[in-house]
């Protein structure tokens, strides 16, 4: 009923039809008995003699089975029409509600879930919601319907032959209903688990070959994608194995109860009914009984469909039930662009120790403050917290003194360039690539942002210039040209407030030099966070933010710091020593 509610809100307008489906399918199915009926009286018209009369009969009782027949027919098929309008309206509108849902997800989201993983959820089981709202919902109607209506009809001509075939029935169902109750459920969450733990994993094993061909590994290095297929083969053998016993005896109980039925029939016969009236029960009962056992086939397989669907709606639901951002109902836009922490803490999801604990320090507007400190210290997190990949778990982010949760998104986004350290280049025109620094950016703004940002060499050397198509026709770029590109963007986008993460980090000297200059050009004037490793990059800034273990452990200028004698004067005095080489068995300063 849960599953069936949350399918209704996906339906929108076609709600309608639904039930319109379920009805056209119910009176097909009904329709579907009657030829065995008339079929039936056709054949005790026969036994009955008196030919004159009976020729009469006969022929109006044809008319009336090859009628019910087509029309049972076009009836499911209407009812297919309308139930698949329903079903594909359930899933595009899952589609699109889910990328809705998806877009609207803090940043940090895509850090803890893969593309695989959304994808596969959202894909695959939309897709898993449209047999079951095309197919087996209509079918259900039918599958319970023409049981109860058989089995009363039995009941009409024969109350003892009736009862006696209702034991089978119930045996049957007891098998299904104690199978799938037991670990039916707890197999179908494994199983889905594993397929998706599959796909996962599977998109990550695509991604490593270039690895495993550079370290000449075998595929076996893959550990984790052939152990999830070895446990996804076990969990469907042992699957199997559930299903096997109970389902040989519901296949044998539904399809041979008849046979169990003749000694009644005989009984009844030998207790005082006359025998041709007995064997004419019979010959309905025996009519209509693979009429009825398929249904009773069938509502097995409906069960396991529900079982399905509520699975595939729960994890739709678990993996959306990331909460979006809060968006503030009265947002409002900051004038001034100094960026402070107060007092913030941060935990992440599921985590047990926080990641920042109490910061506070603030970036005056137009100055540089430096994150340092050893890896996993809390850097990246702290920057994040900025555009609001996370929401902190307490304390405040704030721009110009308002908090960045009552900041509308798109406001937040204006303001803040985040340049990653991996940010990538989609498979467009360096002109489009560019323009997702602010779309309706001209022509010739474009050209600017992408000659301060000193692309203009990249460009002038491609083919179509800035209309040259990356990835494609043998146009790609180096590691630190696509930065270069990445900061044309920034350019474009001329935030007031400027993260960098290691934007330097995979350069080449002569790009890291044209990167370098880039940087100095575009963060003039602006408010900025720079998460350094190398410590060179940032003796110059305003501040330096020492952190250690997810607190600040120090904070100054580089002299003062140095001067103290504390964890960044040893952080300094470590990397003057790596970058000291020996030449010729000379020590040489770079
Ligand atoms: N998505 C995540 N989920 C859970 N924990 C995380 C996640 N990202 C980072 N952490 C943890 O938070 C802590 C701080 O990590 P963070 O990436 O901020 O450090 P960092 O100083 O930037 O490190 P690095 O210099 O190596 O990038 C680490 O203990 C890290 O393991």
């Amino acid at each position: 009923m849960k599953t069936l509610n949350k399918l209704t809100h996906y339906m929108g307008n076609r709600k309608k039809l639904f039930p319109v489906a379920i009805i056209l399918s119910a009176v097909s199915e009904l329709a579907g008995i009657a030829p065995y009926i008339l079929i039936w009286l056709i054949m005790r018209e026969l036994l009955a003699g008196s030919p004159v009369q009976a020729n009469g009969n006969i022929a109006a009782y044809a008319l009336w089975t090859g009628i019910a027949a087509v029309g049972s027919v076009a009836l499911y098929f209407a009812s297919l029409a309308c139930s698949h309008l329903v079903a594909f309206r359930v899933e595009t509108n899952i589609r699109k509600e889910s990328m809705a849902k998806v877009v609207a997800m803090p940043l940090g989201f895509f850090d803890t879930t893969t593309s695989g993983r959304i994808r596969k959820v959202i894909d695959d089981n939309a897709g898993v919601t449209h047999s079951f709202v095309a197919h087996q919902m209509p079918d259900l109607a039918g599958t319970v319907l023409v049981p109860v209506a058989s089995i009363a009809l039995i009941m009409f001509f024969n109350a003892r032959l009736g009862l006696a075939c209702l034991i089978p029935v119930a045996i049957a169902m007891a098998i299904m209903g104690h199978t799938m109750n037991t670990r039916g459920r707890e197999f179908m969450a494994a199983y889905m688990n594993l397929l998706e733990k599959m796909n996962t994993e599977a998109v990550e094993y695509v991604r490593g070959i270039p690895v495993v061909k550079v370290f000449q590994q075998t595929v076996y290095s893959f550990k984790n994608f052939y152990n999830i297929i070895m446990e996804y083969k076990h969990t469907a053998s042992r699957y199997t194995g559930l299903w096997q016993l109970p389902m040989s005896l519901y296949t044998v109980v539904v399809n041979s109860f008849v046979f169990a039925l003749i000694p009644v029939a005989i009984l009844l016969s030998t207790g005082g009914e006359s025998l041709a009236g007995v064997m004419l029960d019979m010959l309905l009962f025996i009519l209509i009984t693979p009429v009825f056992s398929q249904s009773i086939m069938r509502s097995m397989y409906i069960g396991q469909a529900v079982g399905q669907a509520a699975e595939a709606i729960d994890r739709l639901d678990s993996m959306l039930a990331f909460r979006p951002l809060a968006q503030s109902r009265q947002p409002k836009r900051p004038t001034s662009f100094d960026v402070r922490f107060d007092n913030v803490t941060f935990r992440y999801p599921g985590m047990t120790v926080n990641a920042v604990s109490s910061v506070s320090f603030c970036i005056p507007a137009g100055k540089r403050v430096a994150l340092v400190g050893a890896s996993g210290s809390g850097k990246t997190t702290l920057a994040r917290l900025v555009p609001r990949f996370w929401e902190a778990s307490s304390g405040n982010v704030l721009i110009g003194g308002i908090n960045v949760k009552d900041i509308a998104t798109d406001e937040l986004m204006r303001n803040v360039s985040f340049v990653f350290q991996n940010s990538r280049l989609f498979k467009t025109t360096i002109l489009d690539n560019i323009r997702y620094g602010r779309p309706d950016a001209t022509i010739s703004e474009v050209s600017r942002a992408a000659e301060m940002a000193q692309c203009s060499e990249i460009i002038n050397r491609l083919p179509q210039g800035l209309n040259t198509r990356i990835g494609a026709g043998g146009t790609y770029l180096s590691g630190g040209e696509q930065q270069r590109i990445v900061l044309a963007r920034a350019f474009l986008k001329d935030a007031p407030i400027i993260v960098l993460d290691e934007a330097t980090a995979f350069a080449d000297p002569e790009n890291e030099h044209l990167i370098h200059g880039a940087l100095r050009r575009l963060t003039r004037g602006k408010t900025v966070l720079t998460i350094a490793h190398r410590l060179n990059s940032v003796t110059d800034a305003d501040e330096i933010i020492v952190m250690d273990g997810g607190k600040v452990a120090e904070r100054g200028s580089h002299d003062d710091l140095v001067a103290a004698g504390g964890l960044y004067s040893r952080m300094w005095n470590e990397y003057r020593q790596s970058v000291r080489w020996t030449l010729n068995g000379k020590e040489a300063k770079r």
